[in-house]
């Protein structure tokens, strides 16, 4: 029995518009707990490979497995459930839902998965306090909780979308550039409290960045461009 978190194999997508597939990954798996820091060229398919790894995609061939399961193996709305139970995403653009307030846009994973739900009434006495709780731990002040989260700032917007991730500690946590609008002082408190965060879950961590003065906080650093047949060899699928 694999202690797999997420497993990779035979992998091809190509983009509709797209004559050659961008991805085609053999082998590549993440174990629980660990944590990945994983880099690229722009444009190399590090964001295609993140939304295959969380079944918003699926590929051409291949399987991607999260925790044993493989995401082409259900319909859409089992993949959203089992996404919102097993996954906390932090994308590039960050996707709050702009008319809903902060705490409500923190709440979203709990209100689709019941037992993301559960385990975060484990760590807290209620949703709202769970959702409080990782909303003071990003450092957003109370004031902003109930505003929709448009009223915020870029970097405060991208601190929801973590504490989003992070309540009732998901199994996989996946980060598509989220320090890119922290300051300085910032980013190091926002990677010091995730990576800590991820540590007590045992959450496992994929986190794409340009900024390699992060990588080194990592227990693995991956080149897409190492484990990608699609940017060293002629297409074969
Ligand atoms: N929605 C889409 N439709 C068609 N092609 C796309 C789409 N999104 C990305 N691509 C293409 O897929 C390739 C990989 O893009 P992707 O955004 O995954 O790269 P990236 O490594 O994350 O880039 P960056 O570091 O600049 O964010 C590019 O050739 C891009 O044009």
């Amino acid at each position: 029995m694999t202690s797999a978190i997420l497993q990779i194999q035979q992998l091809s997508f190509r983009w509709p518009t797209q004559s050659t597939p961008c991805l085609l990954i053999d082998d590549f798996s993440v174990v629980k707990g660990d944590t990945v820091f994983l880099h690229g060229p722009s444009g190399s398919g590090k964001s295609t490979l993140l939304s295959l790894m969380a079944g918003v995609f699926l590929p051409q061939q291949g399987q991607v497995r999260v925790d044993g399961h493989a995401w082409s193996d259900w319909r859409a709305s089992a993949r959203d459930g089992y996404r919102a139970q097993k996954l906390g995403y932090i994308f590039q653009q960050f996707n709050l839902l702009p008319y809903l307030s902060v705490q409500d846009n923190v709440l979203l994973p709990c209100r689709l998965s019941a037992p993301r739900a559960q385990a975060a009434l484990q760590q807290h006495a209620s949703l709202d306090a769970s959702a409080q709780h990782w909303l003071a731990a990003m450092d957003i002040p109370q004031n902003a909780w109930q505003q929709p989260a448009r009223a915020l700032s870029v970097g405060q917007q991208q601190r929801v979308a973590a504490a989003r991730a992070l309540i009732g500690s998901p199994a996989l946590i996946i980060a598509d550039e989220p320090t890119s609008a922290l300051d300085e002082n910032r980013r190091d408190a926002f990677m010091d409290l995730l990576l800590s965060a991820c540590q007590q879950a045992h959450s496992s961590v994929i986190f794409v960045s340009h900024d390699q003065r992060l990588a080194s906080r990592f227990m693995r650093q991956v080149s897409l461009t190492d484990i990608n047949r699609a940017m060293t060899a002629p297409a074969t699928a």
